[in-house]
């Protein structure tokens, strides 16, 4: 079930590269370097502490050029299985380690957190990856032997994850029944908001990896049924594709070199189509890349001025846009928000704004260990200072579109509230229900755009669900004076 990985996991790292991957901790990366798929399994248990104990984004760590040295020492098979383990173990987390206190009979000493991401991460490779019991875990038994802070553990990570193998169907159906166990601050945020009912289903499809959302070109939707047909997919009540299925090398997919359709979930894809028809206008995009919203207006017909403070981002924005053949309606500005001066007002403003993107948990299950609530606060007060900022760009009777992919209120509703308080020559224009066609319960009453992961009910939980969204949109009626 779940996730596949490369079966065992074998590692093809030369000597050279091992000794590169040596580290300064006393955990020897070279000892144990005849076992394959054991240097995958220890950095696995590196990043895994990396990210829950030290906060760092898994995005990072993982990142193929800029990523994490031991990370990238590793093939492309053996980066392949870390990432798949750091998404079980973080997308389980609680689940696997109350498992391990379960066994345990008495939590683990203080300062054992090491081991604990030894036993989470072999839990997480018996449980639910595709990788031999007795590898993971002899591997998880080794790595544990070779780390002096873990050596003395050896004989428990043994018999705990033998056990984990005897009774996996048993600790599966365990899992299904739990109610989940999300790191504290977030589960607490996710009732107060949304209460008991709806927190618990939101839960429920964060414990499942997101499909695969595709955007079609304007050109090609006609073609819609023939597109879903070609790439194995189904087509979604608001005109998304939805890939049926994980496991998709996208880059290899019909359509994807020609620049037919981009990558963007079904909810991401909706802020966008609020402006309503765009042709022949002038659209500033700020905070645009890498692209998915740009590509929509640009593929709109309007002329877009795509803006984002992070070159590297936007370079991967203009590469997007080339593909799709978007690029002629496209001006880039690399610049921070606040110190662009344009020379003319937009009819349309889009500001997709940095947020904590616990949106995104089904493809970042990282995101609830490594934000808080302090940066929930910190991001609603710049969002609420970009919104402010990004008005003055809305020419008269222009549009803004305020968005984002947080599932809290405070960057959300709050920012959008305060904004028609203090804005007095905006209007509120409401986003009416039909304009999310098939996502009842998703418009709130001060008509925003509402959307978590526990909306778009297609059956089965792995087809369902989209990411949390957030999104406003305002009238300009008048100028300050
Ligand atoms: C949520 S992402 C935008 C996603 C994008 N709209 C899309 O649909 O693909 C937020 C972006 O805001 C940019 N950003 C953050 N602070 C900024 C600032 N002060 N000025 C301009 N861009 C900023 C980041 O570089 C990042 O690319």
């Amino acid at each position: 079930m779940g996730l596949s990985a490369p079966r065992g996991g074998q590692s093809r790292n030369s000597p050279s590269r091992v000794k590169k991957a040596e580290t300064k901790t006393g955990v020897s990366f070279a000892r144990s370097a005849a076992k394959p798929g054991l240097i995958a399994r220890k950095t696995a248990h590196r990043l895994l502490g990396a990210i829950l104990d030290a906060g760092t984004s898994m995005d990072g760590l993982t990142d193929e050029n800029h990523g994490h040295p031991h990370y990238l020492a590793l093939d492309v098979r053996d980066r392949a299985l870390v990432r798949a383990i750091l998404l079980s173990a973080l997308r389980h987390h609680g689940d696997l380690s109350a498992i391990v206190d379960g066994f345990m009979g008495k939590p683990l000493p203080a300062g054992a957190s090491p081991v604990r991401h030894i036993l989470v991460a072999g839990l997480a490779q018996i449980l639910f990856l595709d990788v031999p019991d007795h590898s993971a875990a002899d591997l998880a038994v080794t790595a544990a032997n070779d780390d002096p802070r873990t050596r003395r553990f050896g004989k428990l990570v043994n018999a705990l994850l033998r056990r984990a193998s005897r009774e996996k169907d048993e600790l599966i159906a365990g899992i299904r029944e739990r109610p989940r166990r999300s790191p504290p601050w977030f589960a607490q945020r996710l009732e107060t908001i949304y209460g008991q009912e709806t927190a618990a289903a939101i839960d429920a499809r964060h414990r499942i990896e997101a499909p695969i959302d595709i955007t079609l070109k304007r050109s090609e939707q006609r073609q819609a049924g023939r597109w879903a047909e070609r790439l194995g997919a189904v087509v979604l009540s608001t005109g998304t594709l939805r890939l049926e299925g994980r496991s998709h090398d996208v880059a290899s997919l019909s359509g994807y070199t020609e620049g037919a359709w981009w990558v963007q979930d079904a909810a991401a894809a909706i802020p966008a189509r609020l402006f309503g028809d765009i042709s022949g206008k002038r659209a500033l995009d700020l905070c645009a890349a890498p692209g998915g919203k740009t590509a929509q207006l640009a593929d709109g017909g309007a002329q877009v001025t795509a803006l984002d403070a992070s070159n590297s981002r936007l370079k991967r924005l203009r590469e997007n846009m080339s593909r799709l053949k978007l690029a002629d309606a496209l001006e880039t500005v690399a610049s921070d928000l606040f110190a662009f001066r344009p020379d003319a007002p937009f009819e349309n403003v889009l500001l997709d704004a940095p947020c904590s993107s616990t949106g995104t948990v089904r493809r970042h299950p990282d995101v609830p260990f490594t934000k808080s609530m302090a940066n929930v606060e910190k991001l609603a007060s710049l969002q609420a200072r970009m919104l402010d900022r990004a008005a003055e760009f809305v020419a008269p009777g222009g549009m803004i579109i305020f968005s984002n992919c947080s599932l809290d209120s405070l960057e959300g509703e709050d920012v959008a509230s305060a904004f028609a308080e203090s804005h007095p020559e905006f209007e509120s224009v409401p986003v009416l229900p039909e304009e999310t066609p098939g996502l009842s319960g998703s418009t709130t009453r001060h008509g925003f755009l509402r959307l978590t992961p526990a909306h778009l009910d297609l059956g089965a939980h792995e087809r369902s669900g989209v990411d949390g969204f957030f999104a406003a949109r305002f009238r300009r009626i008048s100028v300050p004076s």
